[in-house]
């Protein structure tokens, strides 16, 4: 028999509703044995190779977007089943706009039909309690596109189990950029009366003050010290008087200290701020590069996994495995922790 005679032969028969039947038993089979162990709490996935998996089977590489969108779909599904809290992807680089017009706008278009469908015919987002978030630069959507997108993130705004991250448009050098120019920011605006820290020397002042005011013991107060008013948290213009309210004008205003600007001063700025570190990344279609994705987000311990398959082809049946070595990875990162725990309790004992 011919091969397009056997493809479509194997089509019929996965399709026949009981192979389908036995193939879901299987699934849900797998997915029961995965939630025995540890799961990763935040999976970013570069969904690669949908063009070259419409040049192989001969369609139009939009239908090869379209592929892509599905298997995006079946693996939420996976994610969120086996205890999967959130799920960040690349949808859109900023550089995917140096593709042709044609490209382009098939896929601000998918993104404008199918967040929508995804959000308004919720089963999946609704069944594991998923919101839609968008992650990335605005301005660089028409107006169309961010109505249909925000209208999909309001739509699933209640949900708050898990989380979808569509990163549309996107790049890490622009979230990192964008985080340290709204940490310049925050750091740039003077301190509010009420936001203001417990300032070390400004309540020695202020007891001071009370002191010379109240205190027998007055004449043996100490003279007033040397210390500075920038304590370690804030700097200030002019020196402070006790008893006066802090005055935010521009001569006498205070502003946070750019000293105390830590990792996680930025790290609060960025996009994913809020969600679990990122445990595992995935790429498809063999190339082995982060092409300008969740830079900051990697940490020491995440996977980062590149497997051959294109994102089309992307199912239980390829990312069981990665699950799996990440799982028994876990329980090694747990051992050696536990190890130089009891090693470190054994010398303090000693
Ligand atoms: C709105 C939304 C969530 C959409 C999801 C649809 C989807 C899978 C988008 C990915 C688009 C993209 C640029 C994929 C990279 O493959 P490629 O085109 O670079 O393929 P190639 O590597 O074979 O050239």
């Amino acid at each position: 028999m011919s091969s397009p005679h056997l493809t479509q032969l194997r089509k019929w028969m996965l399709e026949s509703p009981p192979v389908e039947w036995g193939i879901n038993q299987v699934r849900e089979l797998l997915i029961g044995a995965m939630r025995q162990g540890p799961i990763p709490q935040h999976v970013a996935f570069v969904m690669d190779g949908n063009r070259r998996f419409a040049k192989n089977h001969k369609i139009e590489k939009v239908e090869g977007h379209n592929l892509g969108f599905e298997a995006l779909a079946r693996i939420l599904e996976v994610c969120y089943k086996s205890g999967v809290k959130v799920v960040t992807v690349y949808a859109f680089s900023i550089e995917n706009f140096n593709r042709t017009k044609y490209e382009v706008d098939a896929l601000m278009e998918m993104a404008k039909i199918k967040l929508l469908q995804l959000a308004q015919h919720g089963e999946l987002l609704d069944r594991y309690g998923a919101s839609i978030r968008v992650l990335g630069q605005r301005n660089l959507v028409k107006e169309d596109v961010l109505e249909a997108v925000d209208r999909a993130v309001d739509l699933t705004k209640h949900n708050t189990d898990c989380a979808l991250n569509i990163c549309f448009p996107y790049t890490s050098r622009d979230e990192i950029t964008t985080a340290i120019r709204n940490t310049v920011e925050d750091y740039s605006k003077p301190l509010s009366a009420h936001a203001r820290p417990f300032s070390q020397t400004r309540i020695t002042q202020k007891i001071r003050s009370r002191n010379l005011n109240t205190s027998p013991l007055r004449a043996s107060s100490p003279t007033p010290s040397s210390t500075s008013d920038v304590d370690d948290s804030i700097s200030s213009s002019t020196t402070l008087n006790p008893e006066s309210p802090p005055n935010d004008s521009r001569e006498n205003a205070i502003y946070p200290d750019p000293e105390t600007i830590t990792s996680d001063t930025i790290g609060a700025h960025i996009f994913t701020a809020n969600d679990p570190p990122l445990d595992l990344l995935i790429r498809t279609s063999g190339v082995n590069r982060l092409s300008d994705f969740m830079l900051w987000q990697c940490h020491e311990n995440t996977e980062i996994v590149f497997l051959d398959c294109l994102w089309p082809e992307f199912d239980l049946w390829q990312f069981m495995p990665v699950l799996v070595e990440w799982q028994w990875r876990q329980k090694h990162i747990e051992d050696k922790s536990s190890v130089i725990g009891v090693k470190a309790l054994k010398t303090k004992i000693r």
